[in-house]
């Protein structure tokens, strides 16, 4: 069985992120949080494109006010948003605001609060340094060169930076479509009373929700009985409506456990069945080819947990993988501080869920509370992150560090 960072690394080699060249549309710039630039992003423009003012004073010319105090007759007043009409000469200064363009012949602002204003004059009572409170063209950003790359999320200040590079419109990969199917005759939908033995199909819900939230199109197909006919016909449905597919169910070694030996005949190489984690031991990874692509298929486990597990730590990376994000697609971990003493079995490597938090003294984590058994999604509502003890570790004391996967 391959542990979990040799399955993760086999996972990525099989993806093939989406390309820029076929791949892309283009959204507004209200819409286009959260997508992913597919084309790097210029300006014809420098930043700041002018030399201007930091502060509210006067601009002067530095020569005229190394000896202070020094008055100065002023000649024009400059607004943020009008270019100055004057050359400054010596003797002469230009009251200006925040923001605005320095006039020419001027170098350097006076703030107001060193100065002493009486009628068209203005005194100045402090020498400033060369360049003063002026933002100098250029200095932020130069014309031409890359703003923004390729491959990055937009997230909230590059909203900022691509606004003020005048693109109200953006070049970003499309979603990747992720069919999601439930199996397993058990299942029923949220709103049927149960009979004896059924369970609801919450997987659908909790997949649907993780691919949403990672940026890409849910399609929900629903429940599909444990019937080879019924498997083979709803898998190669989500093959040809979706990108990828993901599933839950009927990948172990049960009498109804039919998706391997479904992707088998509908020709899918099988690259892994099993990984040594727990919760999420079963677990199928197939490819099959689309056109020029590839399209993979992960068969998650169905237990609750199981699948979710599995999800966030080889499905959700890929799917990062996918999208065209250039960087960042494995998962986050970091060092915490265990509240509570952790448990594992030790025969493989164990997630244990719970809460992570950050206080000034660092990450804590805090596990669940109730039994860890990979059915019980109930405590794993408020999962924020996932404890790691190695495959041969059975322990963790309370305040001992432990390394955690953040979610
Ligand atoms: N003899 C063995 N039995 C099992 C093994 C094993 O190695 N040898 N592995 C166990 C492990 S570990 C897991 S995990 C499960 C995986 O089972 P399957 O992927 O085949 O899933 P099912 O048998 O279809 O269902 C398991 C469990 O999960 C519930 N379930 C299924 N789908 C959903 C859903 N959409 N929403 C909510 N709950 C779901 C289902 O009712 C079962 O209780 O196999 C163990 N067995
Ligand atoms: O590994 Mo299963 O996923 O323990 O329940
Ligand atoms: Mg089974």
């Amino acid at each position: 069985m391959l542990t979990a960072d040799q399955a993760e690394a086999l996972i990525f080699d099989l993806v093939t992120p989406l390309q820029p060249t076929q791949d892309t549309e283009v959204v507004a710039l209200t819409a286009a949080l959260g997508r992913i630039l597919a084309v790097p992003v210029s300006s014809s423009l420098d930043f700041p494109h002018w030399d201007n003012s930091a502060m509210d004073g006067y601009a002067v010319r530095h020569q005229d006010v190394q000896q202070v105090p020094t008055t100065l007759q002023i000649v024009e007043k400059i607004p943020a948003g009008q270019a100055p009409q004057r050359t400054l000469q010596a003797g002469q200064a230009a009251r200006i605001l925040t923001g605005a363009m320095m006039p020419d012949g001027a170098d350097t602002v006076v703030m107001q609060e060193e100065t002493q204003r009486q009628g068209e004059q203005v005194t100045i009572l402090k020498a400033p340094s060369p360049q003063n409170f002026v933002r100098q063209q250029g200095s932020y950003y130069q014309a031409g060169a890359t703003l923004l790359p390729a491959g990055q999320a937009i997230a909230p200040p590059a909203i900022a930076v691509l606004a003020a590079a005048q693109c109200p419109q953006v070049t970003v990969f499309r979603r990747p479509r992720v069919a999601i199917l439930s199996t397993g005759d058990e299942l029923v939908e949220p709103d049927q009373p149960l009979q004896p033995g059924q369970i609801v199909d919450s997987n659908q819900y909790a997949l649907t929700a993780l691919v949403a939230q990672a940026g890409a199109e849910p399609l929900s197909l629903g429940i599909v009985p444990d019937r080879p006919e019924a498997l083979k016909s709803a898998i190669a449905t989500a093959l040809d409506q979706a990108d990828w597919v993901i599933s839950s169910g009927g990948v172990s070694v049960g009498d109804y456990d039919y998706v391997d030996r479904i992707l088998s005949q509908l020709g899918a190489t099988l690259h892994l069945r099993a990984v040594a984690v727990k919760p999420g031991k079963p677990l199928t990874v197939a490819s099959l080819p689309k056109g020029d692509r590839t399209q993979l298929y992960f068969g998650l486990p169905g237990n609750p947990v199981s699948a979710l597990v599995s999800y966030w730590r080889f499905v959700q990376p890929a799917l990062s993988k996918l999208s065209g994000r250039a960087e960042g697609w494995g998962p986050a971990y970091v060092r915490a501080e265990t509240t509570q003493p952790l448990k594992a079995g030790g025969q493989r490597e164990t997630y244990l869920w719970g809460r992570l938090g950050l206080t000034e003294q660092g990450y804590r984590f805090t596990p669940a509370a109730g039994g860890h058994s990979s059915g019980n999604l109930i405590n794993l509502a408020r999962t924020t992150g996932l404890a790691i003890l190695p495959q041969g570790q059975t322990q963790v004391a309370a305040g001992e560090p432990v390394r955690v996967m953040t979610l």
